[in-house]
């Protein structure tokens, strides 16, 4: 078991990463002063459901706790205002009062999504992460939580921490592929923002990820989730250093917006978004090895990198626009400069970045 912590003042949490800690949960509840005398909601999807819910509810009840759950639609459309409705109508059928904690058991989707109705519900009560993906190492930590509006990504949203995350790494050998390279896309991008050796290591170990090894998983997890912990206990409202965590999100949140959030997983439009930002680090006189080592890491993970030939240029300069890094009137970008180290660049040329972003339809 390993275990971190964000350091946050008075709102600082654990993090715990280890086998087996669904079927210890009640214990880990009891430990961080969890209301036994208010009910919980179990919020998940219709994938995670099936296959951990019984579990998590069964050892929750046994131990006292009064337990109601939501089961929401798998996939990125979830995160919606009258997804959001629906389950604050869940939270009030079910008795739900102030002293009384969402349970988010799943992955990013529903981590935001549940985060966001424990920060709205009441004006704000105690939320609890109980990641199952590997790309929710990133979402669960951190306390950003959202939905998305048609026409921008993660646009209607609040900053509320969760008390603690809960980490089961056996829940990660359900996942299907196609999830697995897209949760390695934001693992990656913890190693390009901060630890060059972390970087070299994803690489070395990429086949070892890929087909879900514990031990290399929970090394991973856990180094991404240092650096993801280390950043936020710097700058939790993202006014300066938080934003580096950004890197490949200008253009990726534009992609899945664009594509009508689904086409594109998350982790996938990120990764293309991550080969803009190095195509840009290059016109800022980054070496050419930080563009040839970003592209050959997320390749090594099943990620795409280039940019299906469909996807329309004007309406992802137009999305870029819409997204929270267009600001005073200047698209901002995060651009890496070597291995490990990244600048955030403000003013960037709009020409530069359509140039870039059709260069992206060309990738090899
Ligand atoms: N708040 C943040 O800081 C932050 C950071 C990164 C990403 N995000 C958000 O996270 C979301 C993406 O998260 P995601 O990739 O985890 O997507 P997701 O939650 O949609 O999960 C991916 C798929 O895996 C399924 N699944 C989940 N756990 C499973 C398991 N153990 N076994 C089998 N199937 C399982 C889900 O049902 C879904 O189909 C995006 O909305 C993104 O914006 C937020
Ligand atoms: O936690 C952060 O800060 C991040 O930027 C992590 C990102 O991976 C994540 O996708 C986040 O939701 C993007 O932030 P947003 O403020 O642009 O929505
Ligand atoms: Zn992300």
């Amino acid at each position: 078991m390993r275990e971190l912590k964000v350091e946050l003042g008075e709102r600082s949490y654990p993090i715990y990463i280890g086998e087996g800690l669904l079927q210890e949960a009640a214990a880990y509840f009891k430990k961080h002063q969890i209301s036994l005398k208010s009910p919980l909601l179990i919020i998940t999807d219709e994938h995670v459901a099936p296959r951990y819910l019984e579990s998590l509810e069964g050892n929750l009840r046994e131990a006292g706790f009064t337990v109601a759950s939501a089961v929401v639609p798998a996939g990125e459309s979830s995160k919606s205002l009258s997804m959001l409705e629906s389950l604050v109508t869940k939270a009030l059928e079910a008795g739900l009062d102030r002293k009384s904690t969402i349970v988010a058991l799943g992955g990013g989707v529903v981590g935001d999504l549940a985060g966001f109705v424990a920060a709205s519900y009441m004006r704000g009560v105690k939320f609890v992460q109980i990641p199952t993906t590997i790309l929710a190492h990133d979402s669960s930590v951190g306390g950003k939580v959202a939905v998305n509006h048609p026409l921008a990504k993660n646009i209607i949203g609040a900053f509320h921490q969760p008390e603690m995350v809960l980490y089961d790494l056996n829940t990660l050998q359900s996942l299907p592929p196609r999830d697995v390279s897209a949760g390695l896309s934001e693992v990656v991008k913890h190693g390009l923002i901060w630890d060059a050796e972390f970087t070299a290591w994803c690489e070395e170990n990429a086949d070892r990820l890929l087909a879900l090894e514990p031990d290399a998983l929970g090394y991973a997890l856990y180094k991404g989730c240092s650096v993801k912990a280390a950043v936020v206990s710097k700058d939790e409202r993202e006014n300066d250093l938080r934003a580096i965590l950004n890197l490949g999100h200008t253009i990726g949140h534009a992609l899945e917006a664009v594509a009508g959030y689904g086409e594109l997983l998350h982790g996938e439009a990120i990764s293309i978004g991550m080969i803009g930002s190095a195509r840009l680090g290059l016109r800022y006189g980054a070496p050419e090895d930080v563009y040839t080592t970003t592209k050959r890491a997320l390749s090594k993970v099943g990620l795409p990198v280039k940019l299906p030939e469909h996807f329309d240029v004007d309406a992802i300069m137009n999305a870029m626009m819409h997204d929270k890094k267009f600001s005073e009137s200047t698209m901002v970008f995060v651009v890496p400069t070597e291995i490990g180290k990244v600048e955030i660049k403000k003013d960037v040329q709009t020409a530069w970045v359509r140039e870039i972003v059709e260069q992206l339809k060309l990738e090899a």
